[in-house]
């Protein structure tokens, strides 16, 4: 069904029990996917809809500052606008932007950032990066998929659904690597027979020589099933056996190799600085492997290392950043939360021969405080890499003398990397440059990266 026909279609399907409905122009993108409207002096998040389109809505929540609503006919279309790949896409809550073509994507992506610096953090960056971008599908290496079962008692495993916990059942993925999305459906055969396992999820965890299917039930499976589990890796897995393992995993507890024992590690590498990193499933690695050796690359790049720099890592996971720095000549110190990526972080420096150029601690970061940051003695640079919920702690707590001239920022969230931007430039930093890393194509997420000069320490 073309583009068009099926979106009328669709919203048809949706037009009972309305509450209200009008028309609205989009001028923007929000950080759900939602085209952003103003419709008398009130913000409007409409689900389906995108910049530079006229729609009819719907409103199906009303509060105080704002509505959400949801398409019902697209008046004026955006040349944008494409048809979405995925047969799930309309229900499943894994890509909320398929239906924009994915150059314009990064394009929106960019612009959410600008605006959340500047409605947030009151800053624009000197200088706009241009976007790193990678293959918009078959990019996720590791991912994890729910499972339930419907009122006859079959499996559902996939993503949750939009807006909802209920899973919706996938026979393929087109954000998945093509291998892994084409065995859905047998591994979904297979694991209907350990249905009375209380299957808890599935992950995956790919590398270029090894893909583990980690199993989590609630209950352990008894040896008669393990043998069953055996054969059925056996049939499905066929002369591919070698580059894949199960792993199991009971409720609460890390994951353990089952079948094949004798398999390559998983570990991804980072060619330009002859980086090996093994790892674990359950360790966080970044999920887009091809963009992340351009984003340590450019990071590096832009840090502008000199031999004997004194660098932090902060927020450092497995080393991913902070063993090439080492490798370019810094004296580089990791700090990171989760004890068991601390160790992993230690192995990968000895395997990588830098351990005597880079060391790691596990410390709370959300807990810094001006005596933590005098503790960590003078930097010349930092690179910090937060989760969702950013810095703050961290950049509040740097004072003078211990501000490192320069500060790279990687965020998965751009509301808080504008707050912690906003306290960075209180304290004397200017944000020289900033831009979007498009890690997640098909999806909503907004990651970017920012360097921030020391100009006047106050
Ligand atoms: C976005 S990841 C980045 C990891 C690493 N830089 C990389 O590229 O693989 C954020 C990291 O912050 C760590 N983290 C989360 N909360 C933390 C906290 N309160 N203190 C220290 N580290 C934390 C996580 O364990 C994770 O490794
Ligand atoms: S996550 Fe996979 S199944 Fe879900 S919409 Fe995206 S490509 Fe389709």
């Amino acid at each position: 069904m073309p583009c068009r026909a099926k979106w009328i279609f669709l919203m048809k399907m949706r037009t009972d029990n309305r509450q209200y409905e009008g028309e609205a122009d989009i001028f923007s993108l929000d950080y759900e996917g939602r085209g952003v409207a103003r419709v008398n002096g009130k913000a409007l998040f409409i689900e389906g809809a995108m910049p530079g389109e006229r729609v009819r809505f719907e409103i199906i929540r009303s509060k105080k500052q704002f509505d959400e609503a949801r398409v019902i006919d697209i008046i004026r279309y955006s040349e944008n606008r494409v048809e979405p790949k995925c047969r799930y896409f309309d229900t499943c809550g894994g890509c909320l932007i398929q239906h924009i073509d994915s150059t314009a994507q990064i394009a929106f992506k960019q612009r959410i950032m600008e605006e959340q610096l500047e409605r947030i953090g009151k800053i624009r960056p000197k200088q706009i990066l241009p976007a790193i971008y990678g293959t918009p599908w078959h990019y996720r290496e590791r991912a994890r998929l729910s499972i339930s079962k419907d009122a006859g008692g079959r499996l559902k495993i996939g993503f949750k659904a939009k807006k909802s916990h209920e899973v919706i059942d996938v026979d393929s993925c087109m954000v998945l690597p093509a291998h892994i999305s084409e065995k859905l459906p047998k591994i979904k055969q297979m694991l209907q027979s350990l249905i009375d396992l209380d299957l808890l999820f599935i992950e995956f965890f790919n590398s270029e020589k090894l893909t583990v299917l980690n199993i989590c039930s609630g209950k352990k499976p008894p040896s008669q099933k393990l043998r069953q589990l055996e054969k059925w890796f056996d049939t499905i897995f066929g002369h591919e056996k070698k580059q894949w393992q199960i792993w199991l995993q009971a409720r609460r507890q890390g994951a353990q190799p089952f079948y094949p024992k004798d398999c390559q590690p998983l570990g991804y590498a980072l060619p330009e600085f002859e980086v090996e990193m093994p790892y674990k499933p359950g360790d966080f690695t970044q999920i887009n492997a091809g963009l992340n050796g351009v984003m340590v690359g450019r990071a590096l790049k832009l840090l502008d290392i000199q031999k004997n720099e004194r660098i932090a890592d902060l927020f450092c996971g497995l080393g991913n950043f902070s063993i090439p720095m080492a490798k370019s000549g810094a004296e580089v110190v990791g700090i990171e939360g989760e004890g068991s990526l601390v160790k992993r972080a230690r192995n990968n420096a000895s395997a990588n021969g830098c351990s005597d150029r880079v060391s790691f601690f596990e410390a709370d970061l959300f807990e810094t405080d001006e005596v933590v940051v005098a503790s960590w003695g003078q930097f010349d640079k930092m690179l910090l890499d937060p989760p969702r919920g950013g810095a703050y702690a961290v950049v509040k707590s740097l004072h003078a003398p211990y501000l490192p001239v320069r500060i790279v920022y990687v965020s998965c969230n751009p509301a808080t990397f504008a707050r912690d931007a906003e306290v960075l430039v209180n304290k004397g930093y200017k944000l020289k440059l900033a831009g979007v890393m498009n890690m997640f194509a098909q999806t909503s997420h907004v990651e970017s990266i920012g360097v921030f000069d020391l100009e006047n320490s106050i």
